[in-house]
């Protein structure tokens, strides 16, 4: 799915006006059926309803939704903000029809003054003040609205977004002058400020709600941020031949685990071996022999000269892949041989973890890596490696982004929805995944997943997307059986199997 930006949205709208052609106000109507609808889902008409409308094109649908939601025998309240006597045609054609309609309890139309009604547990809030054109953040009476309705005990649904809500970036906006909702009905698509995680406070839960604007507007018209999707994933996958062999399904190094941490080790061959690849080499300590060997049977061990931590560089010809980083430590000598790793790497790379802190506590080395490597970062390990203070996800975002460009590389963000930043500037968030994935360990199962796909022959940018997607239908298949409180790493490998029957249905 495309996120696009408000000024797209904008232009969406009106080529679906004129090439369907439809006219506008009727293009509201049919989101207005389609909100209506999801709202009489989910709340029966003995729910008193309170709709508060702005005067742009947002309070437009929430007056055409108060109408339909009076017809079908909800008792609905409407407060359209009206303060600067300035409605948007469709938003003043949409105050005619309801007044004319004489279906809702009550209509009162604020513009000087505003005496805010009681607001209830059992009470629906319709939110539809402000949505894709809020140009600045809210303030004054509307700032003051917000937070009633806000400490109110009645449920919130809102139209499009939670007004005060910018659709893309909010570093600048007041949070405290934000609804939040319970439940957002997007129209179309989602809005990328929906992919933030500092942002799902405000959401609650997300509808998209279809309105049919044109697909071929939407198909031809370039996004730079985009969701990852079941179909799009399945579309990448490779069938497995027939005649497949060990030889042929290729061959991955991991370079991963020290003394204390042979447990990242064993997650991230065990994800390796467990997505498909014909064989895994593990560079590792020498203290972890019998510990693999028992754990992973299935992996070839290749011993580092030292006991307790990765001190040599190795040759890499004879891999397709090579994953760095779980477990590693980051001693000094460790940093050196992995600088001298990175460098001298003739196959595709992944790097995560103790890898990605020794280049942040050494940033002069970043100048010296190779182009199209693949860096999995947390935030904190982003925060460490792009040198950022604030916590804000957008700015995050932005920050990931421009390292992706700055080194040639990919750089795969996780958290809420994972985000693979392009070195060519774009994003695609991952739509699977869950909060029981939040466990220590669950990054070097990613590892391992990554660089299986990368030593099967998946191009990089290919097997980020498929890894991380899969990781996270892993997570999301295990907690129906397993919950999300005991969700470990070692699960998502159990469940691995099962991500792939499901992609291969
Ligand atoms: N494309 C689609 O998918 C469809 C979209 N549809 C709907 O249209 C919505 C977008 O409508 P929209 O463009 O009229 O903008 P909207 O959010 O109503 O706000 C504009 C008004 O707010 C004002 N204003 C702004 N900031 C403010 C502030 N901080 N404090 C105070 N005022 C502020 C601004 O005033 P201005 O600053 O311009 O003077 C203007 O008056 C979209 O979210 C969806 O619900 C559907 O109907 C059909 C298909
Ligand atoms: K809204």
């Amino acid at each position: 799915m495309k996120i696009f930006t408000s000024a797209q949205i904008h232009e969406l709208d009106k080529y679906t006006i004129e090439h369907e052609p439809i006219t506008s106000l009727n293009l509201m109507e049919r989101a207005a059926k389609a909100l209506t609808r999801a709202i009489e889902q989910e709340w029966s008409n003995r729910t008193p309803v309170v709709v508060f409308a702005g005067p742009g094109n947002n309070g437009g649908d929430a007056l055409a939704v108060a109408r339909l939601l009076s017809e079908d025998g909800y008792g609905v309240s409407v407060f359209l903000f009206n303060v600067h006597n300035k409605l948007s045609a469709d938003c003043a054609t949409n105050k005619k029809r309801l007044i004319e309609g004489k279906r809702v309890k009550q209509f009162t139309e604020v513009t000087v003054n505003f005496d805010p009604p009681q607001l209830e547990a059992g009470m629906l809030v319709v939110d539809g003040l402000f949505g894709s054109g809020l140009n600045k953040p809210l303030a004054g009476g509307f700032a003051a609205m917000v937070k009633y309705i806000n400490q109110s005990a009645a449920k919130i649904v809102s139209i499009d977004l939670p007004s005060g809500l910018m659709s893309e970036d909010n570093s600048y906006n007041i949070r405290a002058n934000i609804i939040r909702a319970d439940l957002t009905l997007t129209l179309q698509q989602k809005k990328l400020s929906m992919m933030m995680a500092d942002n799902q406070q405000y959401l609650g839960r997300i509808k998209v709600l279809d309105i049919r604007l044109s697909p071929e507007f939407i198909q031809r018209t370039e996004s730079r941020c985009s969701i990852l999707e079941e179909k799009d994933i399945r579309q990448l996958l490779k069938p497995r031949g027939d005649f497949a062999h060990k030889g042929s399904m290729g061959t991955a190094l991991l370079i991963a685990g020290s003394y204390g941490m042979s447990g990242a080790s064993v997650l991230a061959t065990r994800a390796c071996l467990r997505t498909g690849v014909g064989k895994v080499i593990t560079h590792t300590p020498k203290r972890n022999y019998e510990i693999m060997q028992i754990s992973v049977p299935e992996a070839v061990l290749q011993m580092d000269t030292e006991e307790t931590i990765f001190s040599e560089p190795v040759d890499t010809e004879d891999y397709h892949a090579m994953g760095i980083g779980p477990g590693l430590g980051t001693s000094e000598a460790t940093a050196i041989a992995l600088i001298a790793q990175l460098r001298r790497c003739t196959c595709p790379v992944v790097v995560d973890a103790d890898a990605l802190n020794i280049l942040a506590s050494h940033r002069a080395w970043m100048q010296q890596l190779p182009k199209n490597l693949i860096f999995t970062p947390h935030p904190r390990e982003l925060d460490r490696l792009a040198g950022i203070t604030s916590s804000n996800c957008t700015e995050r975002l932005f920050k990931a982004c421009e390292l992706a460009d700055r080194l040639h590389g990919y750089i795969l963000l996780k958290g809420h929805f994972s985000a693979l930043c392009h070195p060519d500037g774009k994003v695609e968030f991952c739509s699977t995944g869950n909060s029981g994935m939040a466990t220590a360990g669950s990054g070097d199962v990613l590892t391992g997943i990554i660089t299986a796909l990368l030593a099967r022959g998946y191009k990089q940018a290919d097997a980020a997307r498929i890894g991380m997607y899969l990781h996270g239908l892993a997570g999301d298949l295990a907690i129906k059986d397993l919950g999300k409180e005991s969700l470990i790493a070692s699960d998502l490998i159990d469940y691995l199997p099962k991500a792939f029957l499901r992609l291969e249905e």
